[in-house]
């Protein structure tokens, strides 16, 4: 009796207050009708790792909900362990030239999009946040976390150059020497130690409470002018992201050519075989 009450609860709010926005397969949007507020889930299994079509329906998805006038988004994942385990490493291995150019220049392009939305972003973080899954939680304006999960990025542990766009996300959020020691160490994170660098605002307890604290994180904003927002955050946030604005060439150069040496591929290799491992024990 109790659960079926509850099931109708559930299912009231539900269609009460949310309207469905365009979804593809590896993302799914919902906007709640009372508040505008965008809730982006990233639905790419098993670990929501970041290949082409992924970063494309990412990017094509935000695009649609700041068109749309919603009032803010909130990045999270359908898997309740992994928010994002970050890029899909196997478009960095024995590349197509052609394929890993495009695959970078789409990276480039949904960071930007994130990192420099008009409007309010917040990430409900309900699982492992790895490298560009932490990335894109940096990239928001405000971030929630779940108890025993991690976050950080690790690429010079496995021997990868940590490209600037990634280092200047950590250096918008966090001191520069905190970002030096964690990105040289390739520290990864427990949500709690996470919570006391502030590299996330605060830790609850479920995916749903996470979801509030976001929406209330976006309804702060409420009282202000969003084009008088919008400006001011990108003037903060633009010498951050200035060398992608202004020569994203030059970075994607420099990256590809740098993926394709043998010494970052041997890494890569290794690491794969690593990650294999693990799961056949
Ligand atoms: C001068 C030079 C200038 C600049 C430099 C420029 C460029 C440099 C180029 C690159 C820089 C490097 C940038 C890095 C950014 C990244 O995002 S790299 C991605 C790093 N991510 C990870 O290391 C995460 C690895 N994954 C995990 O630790 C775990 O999977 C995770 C904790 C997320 C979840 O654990 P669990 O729930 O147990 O899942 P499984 O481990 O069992 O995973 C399920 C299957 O998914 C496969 N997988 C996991 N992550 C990835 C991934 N990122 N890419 C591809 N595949 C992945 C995993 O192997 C399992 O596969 P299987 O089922 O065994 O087939």
């Amino acid at each position: 009796m109790l659960r079926s009450r509850t099931k109708l609860i559930e299912l009231g709010k539900r269609q009460l207050c949310r309207s469905m926005c365009k979804s593809s397969e590896l993302t799914l949007v919902e906007v709640d009708d009372k508040t505008g507020i965008a809730t982006l889930t990233m639905n790419k299994p098993p670990v929501n790792s970041c290949n082409l079509e992924f970063l494309r329906a990412l990017k094509s998805a935000m695009k649609e909900i700041e068109s749309n006038k919603c009032s803010g988004i909130i990045l999270t994942s359908s898997n309740d362990k992994v928010f994002s385990s970050g890029l899909d490493l196997n478009e960095l291995r024995q590349p197509n030239p052609e394929r890993l150019a495009t695959f970078w220049k789409e990276l480039q392009e949904m960071w930007v999009t994130l990192y420099l939305s008009n409007v309010p972003t917040a990430a409900a973080i309900n699982g492992h946040a790895l490298a560009v899954g932490c990335v894109m939680a940096a990239a928001c304006e405000y971030r929630v976390m779940l108890p025993d999960f991690t976050i950080g990025i690790h690429a010079t542990k496995f021997g990868y150059v940590v490209p600037p766009f990634i280092v200047n996300t950590y250096l918008s959020v966090l001191p520069h020497p905190v970002v030096e020691r964690a990105l040289l160490q390739g520290k990864i994170f427990s949500t709690q130690e996470a919570l006391q660098i502030n590299l996330i605002d605060e830790v609850v307890n479920s995916k749903d409470e996470a979801l509030c604290k976001c929406a209330d994180f976006i309804g702060s904003f409420e009282q202000t002018n969003p084009v008088a927002r919008a400006l001011t955050k990108r003037q903060l946030r633009a010498p951050f992201a200035k060398q992608l604005l202004e020569d994203p060439e030059t970075e994607l150069r420099e990256s590809l050519e740098y993926i394709n040496t043998p010494l970052f591929q041997e890494s890569l290799d290794q690491y794969l075989l690593q990650l294999k491992k693990k799961n056949k024990k």
